[in-house]
C-alpha cells in the first residue's frame, strides 16, 4: 500500500464510483469529503469498502464536544478507516471526539485538520489569528497530540517541523501538485516527492487526478515518483 489517498470530490456516487472502479485498492485509498457525503450518504462509503478501499472520511467535524462526539461515533460506525475534525474546536471537544471513537468495536484514526491547504499568512491575519502558518499548525498539532489523537492535517511544508517535534502524530498531508499541474484553490503546496521528503505519512490527491483525462495514467506517475523519492 503506497501512502497515496485519492480525494474523490464529486457530486455524485455513480460518478465517484466510475472513478473508483479505475483504482487499484492495493495500490491507494480513497477519501470522501463533504460534497459527496452530503449528496450520497453512507451508501457510497459501504460501496467503496465492497470494492476494497479503505475510506477516510473528511466531514472535518467542528461543533461544540457532545455534537462532534455523535457524529465521529456515527462515522466510527460505518467502518471507516481514518475520520477527522477541526482541532481548533479546542481541547473538550478533541477529548470528546477521543473518547468517542476509542469505544466502538474498530476505532477508526482520528486526526485533526491544523490550518486548512487554502490558507496562508494573509488570510490567517484577516480571521484575527496573528501567527504564521507554519506556527498555527505547530500549536493545534500540540493540543491534537495532548489529546490523544492519532495525527493531524497539515501542509507538506509543516511535515519536517511536525516530524521533528511529534514524531508520533500521523501527518496527513492535502495541497500536493505534481510538477506542472495546476494550484487551483491551494496555497501551501508541495510536489508527492517532496512531501515525502519532508516527513509526510500520507499524501492526499484530488483534482491532477479525478480530473485528469487519464486517471489512472496520473496515479501510476505519481506512484513512480513517490517510490523513486522514498529510495533517494
Ligand atoms: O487543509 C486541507 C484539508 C483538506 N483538504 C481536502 O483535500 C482534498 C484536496 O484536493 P485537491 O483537489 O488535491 O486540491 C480536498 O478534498 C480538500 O477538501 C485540503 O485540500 N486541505
Amino acid at each position: 500500500m503506497t501512502p497515496l489517498i485519492v480525494a474523490l470530490d464529486f457530486p455524485d456516487a455513480p460518478s465517484a464510483l466510475a472513478l473508483a472502479d479505475r483504482l487499484d485498492p492495493q495500490q491507494c485509498r480513497v477519501k470522501v469529503g463533504k460534497e459527496l457525503f452530503t449528496r450520497a450518504g453512507p451508501a457510497v462509503v459501504e460501496n467503496l469498502q465492497a470494492r476494497g478501499f479503505q475510506v477516510f472520511l473528511d466531514l472535518k467535524f467542528h461543533d461544540i464536544p457532545a455534537t462532534v462526539a455523535g457524529a465521529c461515533r456515527a462515522a466510527a460506525e460505518l467502518g471507516v478507516w481514518m475520520l477527522n475534525v477541526h482541532a481548533s474546536g479546542g481541547r473538550a471537544m478533541l477529548e470528546a471526539a477521543r473518547e468517542a471513537v476509542s469505544v466502538s468495536a474498530a476505532p477508526p484514526l482520528l486526526i485533526a485538520v491544523t490550518v486548512l491547504t487554502s490558507l496562508d499568512a494573509a488570510d490567517l491575519e484577516e480571521i484575527g489569528c496573528h501567527s504564521k502558518p507554519a506556527e498555527q499548525v505547530r500549536r493545534l498539532a500540540a493540543l491534537s497530540a495532548e489529546t490523544g489523537l492519532a495525527g493531524v492535517v497539515c501542509s507538506a511544508q509543516e511535515a519536517g517541523q511536525l516530524r521533528q517535534e511529534l514524531p508520533a502524530l500521523l501527518r496527513v498531508t492535502p495541497g500536493i501538485r505534481p510538477a506542472g499541474f495546476a494550484r487551483d484553490d491551494q496555497r501551501r503546496v508541495l510536489t508527492p516527492a517532496a512531501a515525502l521528503a519532508q516527513g509526510a505519512d500520507y499524501l492526499v490527491i484530488g483534482r491532477p487526478i479525478t480530473a485528469a483525462p487519464d486517471p489512472g495514467a496520473v496515479v501510476a506517475a505519481i506512484v513512480a515518483d513517490m517510490a523513486a523519492a522514498s529510495v533517494r
